[in-house]
């Protein structure tokens, strides 16, 4: 094994293949140096078996549902030995065959199992060998953030790591944060039969979407038995025989939460300990993240990060992207190719789901925009009445005068796959009129979105 390389990535987790891959299809040799599984956070602990586990909680779901609507299915209670190997299953397949399977056919990438630590910009030590490269791609993502709360070092508390782990559901959870992780999982554990509280510390759930999604959201979660309470601040954990409680301060009041068992979902700390950053030099922000310039700079030449261990946006494809940009930048250093995270469209997997991309109407006018929106209650869209979800709706946010579309917003059926007709559109500068003169399929639910370009367009006069 050589100990010499073009290119040495730190991690081996999405954001590190998708930058591994392209430097070795230009004939780069290139090292991977992962402690742990292939494939990262996203394939072992978080997108894959957690979509995999929220799926089936949405069949259940659908299942029980389906007796209001006279197709008298039957639900019995869900059966954890099925359903835990099942999503293992998944996770190990999507690793074999979207991670291992490339390694093994790669000639120019290798990977050793280590933990890396730099001992210089060009030199990293994992376990015992020196590896050494001109150019070092930083992606060593995140890990659930943990606060110090007194007694928390006292229970055995979860978070997404272990509670997608679990032999089965719990009887009662409490679970802290009312952001993408808290709503995705909240919603899949009261669906198989946990009794879920939510505990936002801030004034909302899910501070990124529109207020009048999430409030629509909220509303059905309710519905769904969960319960929520925001500007919540957690004070001490205690444990109460076999339940753990939590005691916040609500409205200056101490309050107790019990539950068999807590769950931190408080946000993603940086993985940026011990790896020899600040000897080298690396600058990172007050929270650890590393710092970066658009084309995926550290302050140190040679040295450049991408993924969750840079910060936001915290998600697998917008990783992948920088990854990418950052390696064709060192392919192609007088090309200056950057990042910009506005084609970079998101969703949270709850039922239905919320998705969004582009700029809200406040980031639109902060940047100087003078902006028009336009929102569509699912009340409007007929496919919503033959699905009998009729709860949720599209925001879609464009520039006064030109009607280029700037933003999208949605909480629908199937909203994580079309967000990209609105990603597509705000890449390509399309404006109100294109989108709204469109055929689009009927009934379909995509055409909420063809019908909040049309009132777009309609109210600017353009059409
Ligand atoms: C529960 C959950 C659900 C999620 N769902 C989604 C989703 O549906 N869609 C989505 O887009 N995103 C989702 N995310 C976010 C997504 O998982 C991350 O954005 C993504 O995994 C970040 O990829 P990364 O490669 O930057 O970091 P990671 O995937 O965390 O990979 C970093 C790798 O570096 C390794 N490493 C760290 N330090 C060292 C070291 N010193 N030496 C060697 N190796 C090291 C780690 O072991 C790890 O394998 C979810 C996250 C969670 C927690
Ligand atoms: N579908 C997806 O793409 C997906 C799914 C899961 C996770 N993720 C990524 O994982 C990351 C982590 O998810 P997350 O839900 O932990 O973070 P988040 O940033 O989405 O939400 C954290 C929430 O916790 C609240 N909070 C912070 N400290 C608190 C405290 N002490 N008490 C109570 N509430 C507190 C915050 O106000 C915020 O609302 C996200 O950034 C997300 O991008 C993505």
């Amino acid at each position: 094994m050589p100990t010499s390389f073009d290119l040495i990535v730190l991690g081996a987790g999405t954001t590190a293949f998708a930058g591994a891959r392209i430097a070795a299809a230009a004939g780069k040799k290139v090292l991977m140096i992962e402690q742990s599984h292939l494939g990262g956070t996203c394939v072992n602990w978080g997108c894959i078996p957690s979509k995999t586990l929220i799926h089936k909680a949405e069949m259940y779901h659908g299942a029980r549902k389906g007796e209001g609507w006279g197709l008298n299915l039957q639900a019995g209670a869900p059966h954890c030995g099925t359903l835990m190997p099942l999503k293992q299953k998944a996770v190990v397949t999507v690793r074999e065959t979207h991670y291992q399977r490339e390694v093994d056919q790669s000639p120019n990438i290798k990977v050793i199992k280590a933990r890396g630590h730099f001992i210089s910009p060009c030199e990293i030590d994992a376990g015992g060998t020196i590896y050494s490269a001109p150019h070092m791609l930083i992606a060593t993502g995140g890990e659930p953030r943990v606060v110090p709360i007194p007694g928390l070092d006292t229970v055995n508390f979860l978070t997404s790591y272990n509670a997608l782990h679990l032999p089965c559901f719990p009887q009662s959870i409490v679970i802290l944060g009312g952001g993408v992780i808290a709503l995705e999982m909240g919603q899949m554990f009261a669906r198989f039969g946990t009794r879920v509280t939510i505990l936002e510390r801030g004034p909302r759930l899910l501070a990124e979407f529109d207020l009048r999604l999430t409030e629509l959201f909220r509303m059905m979660l309710e519905q769904e038995g969960v319960e929520i309470l925001c500007n919540v601040e957690a004070q001490r954990v205690e444990k109460h025989g076999d339940n753990t409680c939590l005691f916040a301060l609500i409205n200056g009041a101490e309050v107790g939460f019990s539950a068999e068992r807590l769950m931190l979902a408080i946000g993603t700390s940086p993985v940026t300990k011990n790896l020899g950053l600040e000897e080298i030099g690396v600058e990172t922000d007050q929270a650890g993240f590393i710092k970066v310039d658009r084309q995926l700079r550290t302050n140190v030449p040679g040295i450049w990060a991408a993924g969750d261990v840079t910060g936001a946006p915290l998600i697998a494809p917008a990783g992948a992207r920088e990854a990418q940009i950052a390696v064709k930048n060192i392919l192609d250093p007088s090309g200056n190719h950057s990042i910009d995270h506005r084609f970079s469209p998101m969703a949270v997997f709850v039922d239905p789901e919320f998705a969004t991309v582009g700029l809200t109407n406040i980031q639109a006018e902060a940047q100087g925009y003078s902006v028009l929106t336009t929102y569509v209650d699912l009340e409007r869209v007929p496919k919503a009445h033959v699905m009998g979800e009729m709860l949720g709706g599209v925001l879609l946010t464009a520039e006064q005068g030109t009607g280029k579309i700037l933003g999208v917003q949605m909480l629908c059926p199937r909203a994580a796959d079309i967000i990209h007709e609105a990603t597509l559109a705000i890449r390509f500068g399309l404006s109100v009129v294109d989108l709204s003169t469109t055929v689009h399929v009927y009934p379909s639910i995509s055409d909420g979105l063809r019908q909040a370009a049309r009132d777009n367009a309609q109210m600017q006069g353009l059409i």
